[in-house]
């Protein structure tokens, strides 16, 4: 029997999404979400895409295990389940690769001990990835587990923009330098700019911005990385859901030793208790516009912030790639949320930039142009789909062997 299905697996600090893929046509048999791990309120959403039909299941799942168990129950129950001999290879999102995985690679002993190594510049991330992949081996021993890096894409950036200006022998030592994450997502979401466009990737420069829960920017020069807002960890760059971005490194010293901070206490507050969430309370774009727009000061100051910052970076990569052909907005927030991406591009006109505000206001699933026919520079919104991007990937790594 030809094996032509792939399951892909994108564990995430609090969440399991999962997609099962036909790769004869990349067509979806089955996609779903579970959120909320590790608290009483954990949630299950499946559906099954011949026939829409969706089951969800609400109450506390512990850890990324159970999730991934109560996955497989739900795939068996559609007689998808994670014995079919169709299935090819299972691909994973692996958020650090460090400097040596920079492709998608067939995992192993040696790739999971390299994957746990990097679980200090990585501590939302590698745990949740690594228990995705080793659930996975022990359900299905004999089947090839792919990891899929987020750091692989970044991984063309020339050495000006890798390198922090440290010494390059403590560097070394330690392996500091920007990898940069959301890699997969960036990638195809250039690619995919290129194509609304009519044009080849490598004829292109864009800038891809996606805003997600964990949010960074790329410059994307002909195909190829050449800048990116995360760095050795992805704390560093644009205003997230609860990470600060950028911020000078001395606020952690001075938070250690005149607040008398741990490190540990410094890291959770950089990492889960600042952006939008420290700033006013709230995450989640939506609510934090719903009270924008109720006249909530934190909530306006904190979006003012977070856009600030997108602005930021759009001229910083402007400038790096000299020309631009494109801006995209991409992930839950760049999707969905209009209003960010209009505060995002006003007062741009000078660099060509501009946003059709009816074009803006339209809600779609496919990538459109949001700017106006006359700007010099295109503004696009531009789903990402990372799962479809793994399997791809993983399947051209291991399909045709099976
Ligand atoms: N309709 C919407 N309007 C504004 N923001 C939205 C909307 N839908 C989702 N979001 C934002 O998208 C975020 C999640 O984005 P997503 O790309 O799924 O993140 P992640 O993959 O990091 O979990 C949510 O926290 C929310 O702020
Ligand atoms: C790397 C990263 O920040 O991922 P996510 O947006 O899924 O948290
Ligand atoms: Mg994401």
């Amino acid at each position: 029997m030809t094996r032509t299905r792939v399951l892909v697996l994108n564990s995430g600090s609090s969440s399991l999404k999962y997609q099962l893929l036909d790769m004869r046509d990349s067509s979806r048999l089955a996609v779903g979400l579970v959120e909320r791990i590790g608290e009483q309120t954990s949630r299950l959403r499946h559906t099954l895409v011949a026939t829409g039909e969706t089951r969800e299941h609400s109450g506390p799942i512990a850890d990324h295990e159970t999730a991934l168990k109560s996955v497989a129950e739900e795939l068996a129950r559609d007689g998808l389940g994670l014995d079919s001999p169709e299935l090819a290879a299972i691909g994973h999102r692996v958020v650090h690769g460090g400097m040596f995985f920079t492709e998608p690679t067939v995992v192993d002993d040696s790739v999971l001990t390299e994957i746990e190594r990097l679980i200090p510049v990585a501590p939302l991330h590698n745990p949740a990835n690594l228990t995705g992949i080793r659930t996975a081996m022990a359900l299905r021993p004999d089947l090839p587990q792919v990891a899929v890096f987020d750091t692989a894409f970044h991984t063309s950036m020339p050495e000006s923009s890798a390198r922090y200006a440290i010494d390059p022998k403590i560097a070394d030592r330690y392996r500091i330098r920007r990898y940069g994450f959301h890699g997969t997502s960036h990638a195809y979401v250039s690619r995919e700019t290129a194509r609304l466009l009519g044009k080849a990737p490598e004829e292109v420069n864009v800038i891809v911005l996606h805003l997600g829960n964990g949010a960074s920017a790329s410059a994307v020069e002909r195909g190829r990385c050449v800048d990116t807002s995360m760095g050795l960890t992805p704390l560093e760059g644009l205003v997230m859901g609860t990470r600060s971005g950028d911020l000078d490194p001395a606020v952690i010293f001075h938070l250690a030793r005149v607040g008398d901070m741990s490190m540990d206490e410094i890291d959770t507050l950089l990492n889960k208790r600042s952006g939008l969430f420290g700033l006013c309370g709230d995450n989640d774009m939506r609510e934090i516009r719903r009270r924008v727009d109720e006249g909530d000061e934190a909530a306006a100051l904190a979006f003012d912030i977070y856009i600030h910052r997108i602005k930021k970076y759009i001229g910083a990569y402007y400038a790096v790639l000299g020309q631009v052909d494109a801006v995209a907005f991409t992930a839950g927030v760049g999707e969905n949320a209009a209003a960010v991406r209009s505060a995002a591009v006003a007062g741009l006109d000078g660099l060509g930039l501009a946003v059709d505000e009816e074009l803006n206001a339209v809600r779609s699933d496919g990538a459109r142009l949001i700017s106006p026919a006359s700007a010099r520079v295109a503004v696009a919104v531009v789903p990402t789909d990372e799962e479809l991007e793994i399997a791809t990937q993983t399947y051209a790594l291991v399909g045709k062997k099976s």
